[in-house]
């Protein structure tokens, strides 16, 4: 579990983030969104002990970092895969991460078959590809057999094999009980993997939610109908008071409503359906419906990115109606 509370990052005038109090938890993935410069990367540091809060703490499984005595036994993290020595083979770039940590030599062996390098494991890394670049990130991760583990856009510039693995790396460590924390600017990946979002804006908590409510809350779901009859289509739902919105392709679209109520209308009036179907928006939709409020605050008001006069997010609050009909 990491548990942050009030933490605060300032940059001399700019504050990166914003009093962020949240709960991560295992047993699951969380997914971790922002737009650019939201300050992603500062929380992650900040839970790695790599910057230090203005204000306010991080607690990983009840203790600061800095307490940790081996700390790659606690948490993992892959926050940049090139970190690593590029001069050493990926077996002793491994070996020496083990040795300050106490792990013994046997689990350099074994994370490196987890992330299947065992085959170039006395290679330099310098030579390494960006996918294998990220396996050996993710192997130093793994290697404390850590509780907690944290991953900053960890499939960037992967192919779809290395995607497919990493999501299903993830999934697996989070059935094994353990927390998993994620960042990633690719939704439709998200959306696979995480199962819990929070989600930061100009520093701020914006969401800490589920990933079904966090769509559902912030996005549009209607009805697609489409029919050879549609101008009597047009006609029943008006005269039924439904409210229909030209789709632009020669669909209706219907807010709001359910297949079964639209498709048992068609049946009544006999009128035939080419399509009935249930559109919900994707997460991508529903994190620009929510981060637009955040990018507009900022161009009426933020120039030096100082804090907000007062409560900016308080749209949210009204969050379930937003998009709808948009
Ligand atoms: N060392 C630093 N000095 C000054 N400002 C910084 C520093 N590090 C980050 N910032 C600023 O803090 C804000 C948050 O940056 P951060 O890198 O944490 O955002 P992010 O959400 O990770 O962004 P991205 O998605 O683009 O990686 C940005 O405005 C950034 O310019």
């Amino acid at each position: 579990m990491i548990e942050l509370d009030g933490l605060t990052k300032r940059f001399g005038h700019k504050v990166a983030v914003d009093q962020l109090s949240c709960v991560i938890k295992p047993g699951m993935v969380t997914g971790f969104l922002g737009p650019n410069g939201a300050g992603k990367s500062t929380t992650m540091r900040m839970m790695l002990g790599l910057d230090n809060p203005t204000s306010g703490s991080v607690r990983i499984d009840g203790k600061h970092y800095r307490d940790l005595a081996e700390p790659l036994k606690y948490i993992g993290a892959l926050l940049d895969a090139k970190a690593m020595h590029g001069g050493r083979s990926a077996y002793h770039n491994l070996l020496c991460l083990a040795q300050s940590n106490r792990i013994p030599e046997s689990r350099v062996a074994e994370v490196l078959d987890t992330v299947g390098l065992t085959a170039v494991a006395k290679k330099k890394s310098k030579g390494f590809s960006l996918g294998m670049g990220q396996r050996l990130g993710i192997a130093s991760a793994l290697l404390g057999d850590p509780e907690i583990l944290m991953f900053d856009e960890p499939v960037n510039g992967l192919d779809p094999e290395g995607i497919h693995w990493i999501r299903n790396l993830m999934k697996t460590l989070a059935g094994q009980g353990r927390t998993i924390f994620v960042s990633s600017h690719l939704m439709s990946e998200m959306a696979l993997t995480a199962d819990h979002l929070i989600v930061i804006g100009q520093g701020r908590l914006l969401a800490d939610t589920s990933m079904a409510d966090f769509i559902h809350e912030n996005s549009r779901s209607y009805v697609r109908l489409r029919s050879p009859q549609q101008e009597r289509l047009r006609d029943v739902l008006h005269e039924e008071g439904i409210v229909a919105a030209e789709a632009g392709d020669g669909a209706l679209e219907v807010d709001g409503a359910t297949t079964e109520d639209m498709g048992e209308l068609a049946a009544r009036h006999t009128i035939v359906l080419h399509e009935l179907s249930a559109q919900r928006a994707s997460l991508e939709e529903a994190f620009m419906q929510m981060t637009a409020g955040s990018v507009e605050y900022h161009a009426h008001s933020g120039q030096d990115g100082a804090p907000p006069p007062e409560e900016p997010w308080g749209q949210w609050g009204q969050r379930p109606g937003n998009g709808k009909g948009a």
